[in-house]
């Protein structure tokens, strides 16, 4: 039996690698923060002593971005002290570690989409905890994949897909800025990634290691995501209501967020064969999950 460690069980990735069907043989171990807290070294040991792992997915984090800005402690304990744990303990085992990171460790001032060697600059501290995780899992662990992706969205959980159906029920219009763009991104879509990278790590001694971006295809603004997500609502009579372009300046937020956070993908397709589909297919897929379609009257 092929055991794998998922932390974050019940994140919106973590629950995404439990839908999925896995290869026979293959077994997930999802504890839930109750039973496991990875920034607790007793924690992480007690778990790696009590069986053998052939690799470790690690999509569990702090992800409130505002709110990291006055937790900066509790912020880097998640995400950069826990990967950290889990390096060390992954490494000592022998087996791979597979770290899902940010777009947010870039500052947003490319014209371009971000490559994995471009430099990296976090705007806030949720991005500058996760960048410290990423550097902690490559130094770590050297049969370890970051996998950065960015703009999460799922029919479970918090995230903003579920937020613009919410307020869209409660308000009659919304604003949304226009001014910061990037890749919206399933967690499903991001979960099947995980997978293939995960076996061929496990299969292959050789596999490649190190820096990659995932996220589907295409590109946004948030106000473009919440017209994309109102318009499919619409389309099967669920809540709907006009969204009114706005800059940054207009919402201001705790934390500051990147103008352009776009990342490109050439790499994982080239060493992974993972091809991303378009966002605006998985945002159609989550939306009908919550928007049952609603038959017209006489049908
Ligand atoms: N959401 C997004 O838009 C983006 C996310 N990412 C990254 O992708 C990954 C997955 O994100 P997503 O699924 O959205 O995250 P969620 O916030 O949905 O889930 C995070 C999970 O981590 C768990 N967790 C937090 N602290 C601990 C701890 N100390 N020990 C064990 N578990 C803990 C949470 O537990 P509990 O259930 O108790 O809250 C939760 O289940 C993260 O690494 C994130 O940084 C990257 C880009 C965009
Ligand atoms: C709710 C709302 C948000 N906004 C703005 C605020 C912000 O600039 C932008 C996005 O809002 P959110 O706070 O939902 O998104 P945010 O928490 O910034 O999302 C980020 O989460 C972390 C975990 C990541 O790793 C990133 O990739 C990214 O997905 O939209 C509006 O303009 N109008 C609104 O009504
Ligand atoms: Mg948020």
């Amino acid at each position: 039996m092929i055991d794998i460690l998922v932390t974050g069980g019940a994140g919106q990735v973590g629950l995404e690698l439990q839908r999925l069907a896995w290869p026979e043989g293959v077994r997930l171990h999802a504890p839930d923060r109750a039973t496991f807290d990875l920034t607790d070294p007793g924690s992480v040991a007690a778990l790696f002593a009590s069986r053998s792992f052939a690799a470790v997915i690690n999509p569990a984090a702090y992800t409130a971005v505002d709110k990291a800005q006055g937790e900066v402690a509790a912020a880097f304990l998640v995400n950069a002290q826990g990967p950290a744990l889990l390096a060390e303990a992954s490494a000592r085992a022998g087996i791979p570690l597979v770290q899902v990171s940010t777009d947010y460790v870039f500052d947003g001032t490319k014209a371009d989409p971000y490559v994995e060697t471009d430099p990296v600059g976090p705007l806030g501290v949720y991005g500058a905890s996760k960048l410290a995780g990423e550097l902690a899992v490559r130094s770590g662990n050297p049969r370890s994949v970051v996998l950065r992706t960015a703009w999460v969205v799922s029919a479970r959980r918090a995230n903003f897909l579920k937020t613009m159906l919410r307020l869209a029920a409660e308000r009659p219009a919304l604003r949304v800025v226009d001014d910061q763009r990037g890749c919206p991104t399933s967690a499903a879509d991001i979960a099947r990634a995980l997978e293939t990278i995960t076996l061929r790590l496990i299969e292959d001694r050789d596999a490649p290691t190190g820096l990659y971006h995932f996220v589907n295809a295409g590109e946004a603004s948030w106000c473009g995501l919440a017209r994309a997500v109102l318009a499919r609502s619409a389309a099967r009579g669920g809540p709907h209501v006009p969204v009114e372009a706005i800059a940054t300046a207009d919402y201001p937020t705790p934390a500051r967020r990147p103008a352009n956070s776009r990342l490109a993908t050439a790499k994982i397709r080239r060493d992974f064969a993972i091809t991303p589909r378009p966002w605006q297919d998985a945002i159609h897929d989550i939306v009908d999950e919550l928007v049952p379609a609603t038959p017209l009257p006489g049908a």
